[in-house]
């Protein structure tokens, strides 16, 4: 083909409208027929934009139709809930709440864990939700407090199985570099988050498997990609995805599907309250060995806690992004491994597995924390080259 073929825009369409395509299919799993379809609209799209409009007009416009394209032809159809059982962990606040509460107004017979079944979360479920809704009080960490949660679900249901877990419980133990970061912090949230999900996930399998449901588990970006300071919490996460990954191969003999659901930032309680991240910084500093506190400086470990504070006022206060996420996960007849909740995270995986780790890096350091405040002993050092 001599060089006059390529001059044309279509090298460009076709590039484009292709690496969009195949990172859409990958991330919705919509391995379908459409592929062929799609890559024949391509052509005649870029066709009609680039003989009738100049190419940034004719780009932008493929690019407006394919998305819609793309986006209307990956929904689902959703499956009934009526009378459909689902256990979900961490419903004192945040997410967990929500989700109670949007389920229990579909019609699901919801099975609600909290911490503290007198504290205001709890109470608040009581009184919105109907009498289909049970209340269990379960710590994560404790054993035999999952095993009286599984016995008061399994006397609740009878003859009938699980048809949906929701892993969404978890904790951030602490915000700081991960060599200041206290060895407490990463057992606390190993703790919860990998060790407290996978004992539920285990212990409530069999009922699951019955009605070869649903296993839904709230995780975090940061599992995947290197947010600075959360070396620790995205550790834990980490180990979870691997975990969920791996059960989801061996599950889908049983029939079970396994989803797992990323959510970019939310006021939820840890982000909104700031005093819970005061005391995090306090006790880090009390605790820092103090060579290490030497030479980082304790007004470094503060900047971290005051740039987690700011960055905090701006996540989102609509959690609907999650909670419908959540829904599609368990109702969908044909669910994703995985499903990204909310604005700039499509964003944020393009560049992640895309473009070079130094791009990806940056970008993370500055959506996330834009320190500023060197470390005490590199102050008077020359930067590396
Ligand atoms: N808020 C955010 O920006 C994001 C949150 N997530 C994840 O979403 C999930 C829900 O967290 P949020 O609603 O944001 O925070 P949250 O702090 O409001 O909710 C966490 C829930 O976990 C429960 N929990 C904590 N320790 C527990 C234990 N030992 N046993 C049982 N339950 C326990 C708490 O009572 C609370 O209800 C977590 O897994 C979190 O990692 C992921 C990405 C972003
Ligand atoms: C850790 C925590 C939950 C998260 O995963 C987010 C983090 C703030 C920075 C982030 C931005 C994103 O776009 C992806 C999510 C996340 C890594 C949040 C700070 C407190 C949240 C928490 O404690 C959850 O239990």
């Amino acid at each position: 083909m001599d060089s006059q073929a390529f001059n044309s825009p279509i090298w460009i369409y076709l590039t484009m409208g292709l690496l969009i395509t195949g990172g859409s299919l990958m991330r919705q799993r919509a391995w379908s027929t459409s592929l062929a379809f799609l890559v024949l609209l391509l052509v005649l799209l870029e066709r009609l934009c680039s003989f009738w409009l100049p190419t940034p007009v004719g780009v932008a416009i493929f690019g407006a139709v394919f998305w819609f394209v793309i986006r209307t032809g990956s929904q689902d159809k959703l499956l009934p809930s009526e009378g459909k059982a689902v256990f979900i962990t961490g419903c004192d606040t945040g997410f967990g709440k929500a989700a109670a509460i949007q389920m229990d107004s579909l019609g699901f017979q919801v099975f609600a864990t909290v911490l503290n079944m007198e504290g205001p979360g709890a109470l608040e479920l009581q009184k919105r939700c109907s009498p289909k809704l049970t209340l269990i009080q379960m710590d994560m960490r404790k054993h035999e407090d999952i095993e009286s949660a599984l016995q008061i679900t399994k006397k609740k249901l009878g003859r009938k199985g699980l048809w949906g877990l929701v892993n969404n419980a978890g904790i951030c133990t602490t915000i700081g570099d991960a060599e200041l970061s206290l060895m407490s912090s990463y057992r606390g949230c190993m703790e919860v988050n990998f060790f407290g999900t996978i004992n539920v996930t285990k212990m409530f399998l069999p009922l699951v498997r019955q009605e070869k449901g649903r296993i839904v588990t709230i995780s975090s970006p940061s599992a995947e990609q290197p947010f600075p300071c959360l070396a620790a919490y995205g550790s834990s996460k980490a180990a979870l995805n691997i975990f969920m990954k791996t059960l989801r191969q061996e599950l889908k003999l049983w029939g079970v599907s396994v989803s797992t659901i990323l959510p970019s930032s939310y006021k939820t309680a840890p982000s909104r309250d700031p005093l819970y991240w005061d005391d995090q910084c306090e006790h880090l500093i009390r605790n820092l060995p103090p060579s290490l506190l030497e030479e980082y400086g304790e007004e470094y470990v503060q900047e971290t806690k005051h740039l987690f504070q700011e960055f905090a006022k701006q996540a989102s206060e609509d959690f609907s992004p999650v909670i419908n996420r959540i829904v599609e996960a368990l109702l969908s007849s044909k669910p994703n491994s995985r499903y990204y909740a909310g604005r700039g995270i499509g964003l944020m995986y393009f560049i992640n597995d895309y473009l070079p780790s130094e791009v990806s890096d940056r970008y993370l350091q500055k959506i996330f924390l834009k320190k500023k405040i060197l470390p005490r002993a590199l102050k008077n050092s020359k930067p590396p080259s």
